[in-house]
């Protein structure tokens, strides 16, 4: 594997979750793989899991670790090409990517959408650029519009929990006071379509995500009659994708408060588990009653980000 973006890049998917339920049993049994590698990983935004288990992944495997906050003690970067430089930033990706390439094996990048020009995120015009000049595999630790690492532990966490052979995922949009990316939904939905599940997403109008990660999913924008029935409660806040309006690209259409999880919510569910990337503003996107509940799946997805990390990595280290 030399790049981890779609749910492609990880090949047969039964395989790979064969291969996360075996390294989850023995995480340290492949540390001679990453001896002597460098993993960089290198972060435009926030994040406290992707850190975290990500790192842990890499030192399961032997791998020595380097992070850049880029927004906290790197040179601020210039990202468009043929401007004359004379503001605030310092660098020019064109040259810091060939850089940070002769210091390492493997390079995560997290650039999440700026939601501000839709042809520019959906390009994935940042994270394309190390891929074209890093020199080194490249994967997304979430990009404008992919999180394949998020998307990834929840199958495993899905799968560690499911009652049926092929149980009802339902994939349900929440009210946010921010705008956030699609990158979550779009890549929850991406490895859904491709998992041996009923698969469903509802939202309100609007806020239809891009048809390339909902492929043959089924829609319902009554999100009672989605929830009827559902094993898997997916509960994730996204802004409008402009799907159906370009103009209202990265906007918030909607706060509708009916659309929180909460108990009545899951009530409707055949005895549903509750599942959320984190992290997750309690009152808007669930209650806490949900979230605190014995349904609730949200630390054991988060622990299984070590895990579809140290699947990726290995897969990576394995290709170089
Ligand atoms: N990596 C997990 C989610 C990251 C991001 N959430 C956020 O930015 C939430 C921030 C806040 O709640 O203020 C998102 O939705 O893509
Ligand atoms: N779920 C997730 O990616 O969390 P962080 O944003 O904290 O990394």
């Amino acid at each position: 594997m030399k790049t981890f973006f779609n749910v492609e890049d990880i090949g047969n998917l039964d395989q790979a979750l064969a291969e996360a339920k075996e390294i989850k049993q023995n995480r340290f049994g492949f540390q001679k793989l990453g001896k002597n590698k460098t993993l960089l990983m290198v972060f435009f935004n926030n994040s406290l899991r992707t850190r975290l288990s990500t790192q842990k992944a890499a030192l399961n495997l032997g791998m020595n670790v380097i992070v850049l906050d880029v927004n906290a003690g790197a040179w601020k970067l210039e990202t468009r090409r043929g401007v004359i430089m004379d503001g605030d930033k310092s660098e020019h990706l064109l040259e810091a990517i060939p850089v940070m390439g002769c210091y390492c094996d493997l390079i995560g990048v997290r650039s999440f959408a700026g939601l501000k020009d839709r042809d520019y995120d959906y390009a994935e015009t940042i994270v394309n650029q190390f891929v074209q000049y890093s020199g080194k595999p490249v994967f997304a630790m979430e990009t404008a519009t992919v999180h394949p690492l998020q998307a990834f532990a929840d199958l495993i966490t899905i799968e560690e929990h499911k009652k049926s052979k092929r149980p009802k995922v339902v994939m349900s949009w929440a009210p946010h006071c921010r705008a956030l990316p699609q990158a979550v939904p779009d890549s929850f939905a991406q490895w859904m379509n491709a998992a041996d599940v009923d698969f469903v997403i509802t939202q309100p109008k609007g806020y239809e995500l891009d048809p390339k990660f909902v492929g043959n999913a089924k829609v319902e924008y009554d999100q009672k009659k989605a929830l009827e029935g559902a094993d898997f409660v997916y509960a994730k806040n996204w802004s409008c994708p402009g799907v159906t309006n370009p103009a209202d690209y990265g906007k918030i259409l909607n706060k509708d408060m009916n659309w929180t999880i909460d108990k009545q919510h899951m009530s409707w569910t055949n005895d549903g588990y509750f599942m959320h990337c984190l992290p997750v503003r309690r009152g808007l996107i669930v209650t806490d009653d949900v979230i605190e509940s014995d349904h609730s799946l949200v630390i054991p997805e988060a622990a299984n980000r070590e895990i579809s990390a140290e699947v990726v990595l290995k897969k990576l280290l394995e290709s170089l």
